[in-house]
């Protein structure tokens, strides 16, 4: 496995599919890229299924082990089933989607070999749903969540963002979890810095005390350091990134644009690295630049120089985090 100059190896990578949605969520940053409501890229500069088999490939060859397959909606691309098919059957192969295709198609994403999906659902109530996502497609939704358990990819996480609008449905979407098999719950801190509302935020450090008030264990990921809260028959897992110099020294993982570039980090697009029409010996050596020039984002590792950009903090050159 590669490994930046802070000990990080990458074990997973996420790719991208499109930027299109049919929802327009507000807390949306589009995989870092910025909100889907701008005017969406066309469907023609996305990777096709060959450019994505073709980077599976190369990374298979360094032991990346997973991938995770994001929008923008992914189900929007009606060849994802064959690049399911084409990923090398060594990687565990996850999708992130907003649900509303699922019903009519989980089964085919798992004979394709998916093995589980993530799928965004904010609160269990329509009226709430339909103010956060713009959209009236709640009850497809949780149709598709059923699809899913039904189909056998799972576990299906319930991708739930912390932030005002959801505050008063957490407890309640924990004891849905709980009294639920075959589901979990992830709590997404907010981010304001790539949505752009501070006033939104939630005090993540107030949920973390009141889950481990309420769980039977408590376990800590290897990725990104997250806690893990057993509630019953449920599991509900934090994504608490922002400041957090410890989420940001335990991130193996790389991502792909939806136009095929390589994007070192989620909250970064100064780093970008186009693979474009590359051969598979192009591809090896970009990514090994990319891995490279990894560097955590939250802790002392960044700083902005007078123009703006991020240069790596001096006093840690060559230091590992
Ligand atoms: N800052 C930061 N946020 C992340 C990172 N990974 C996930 N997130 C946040 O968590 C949200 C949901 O992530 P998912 O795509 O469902 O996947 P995941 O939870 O990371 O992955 P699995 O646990 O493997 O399913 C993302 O949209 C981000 O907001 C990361 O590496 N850095
Ligand atoms: S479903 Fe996902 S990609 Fe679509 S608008 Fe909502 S957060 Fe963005
Ligand atoms: S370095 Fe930190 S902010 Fe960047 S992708 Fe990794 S965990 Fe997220």
């Amino acid at each position: 496995m590669l490994e930046d100059d802070f000990g990080r190896e990458v074990s997973g990578v996420r790719i991208s599919l499109t930027d299109r949605c049919n929802f327009d969520c507000v807390y949306c940053h589009n995989e870092g890229l910025g909100d889907t409501r701008g005017p969406m890229d066309a469907q023609d500069s996305e990777m096709s299924a060959d450019d994505v088999v073709r980077f599976l490939e190369v990374v298979e060859e360094f032991g990346v082990e997973k991938v995770k397959f994001t929008g923008g909606e992914p189900m929007l691309r009606q060849d994802l089933e064959e690049i399911i098919r084409r990923t090398p059957d060594s990687m565990e192969t996850s999708l992130t989607t907003n649900g509303t295709f699922l019903p009519g198609r989980a089964e085919a994403l798992k004979e394709a070999g998916l093995d589980r999906v993530n799928v965004s659902q904010d609160a269990l109530d329509r009226e709430a749903f339909a103010e956060i996502t713009k959209s009236g497609a709640y009850e497809k939704v949780i149709e598709g969540v059923h699809a899913a358990v039904d189909a056998g990819l799972t576990p299906v996480k319930l991708n739930m963002v912390v932030f005002k609008h959801t505050a008063g449905y957490v407890e309640g979407m924990v004891d849905h979890v709980a009294e639920n098999e075959g589901l979990q719950l992830q709590l997404i801190q907010y981010m304001p810095e790539l949505t752009g509302k501070p006033e939104w935020n939630i005090d993540i450090g107030r949920v973390h005390d009141w889950l481990a008030d309420l769980a039977d264990r408590v376990e800590t990921r290897d990725m990104h350091d997250r806690k893990r809260y057993y509630v019953g028959e449920g599991m509900v897992e934090i994504v608490d990134p922002v400041e957090n110099e410890t989420f940001c020294a335990n991130c193996h993982r790389v991502r792909v644009t939806h136009e095929g570039y390589l994007k070192g980090c989620l909250n970064r697009n100064d780093d970008l690295k186009s693979m474009g029409e590359m051969t598979k010996a192009e591809i090896r050596e970009t990514f090994r630049e990319v891995v490279a020039n990894r560097v955590p984002y939250y802790g002392e590792y960044l700083v902005q120089n007078d123009s703006g950009e991020y240069v790596l903090n001096e006093k840690y050159l060559g230091v590992k985090a």
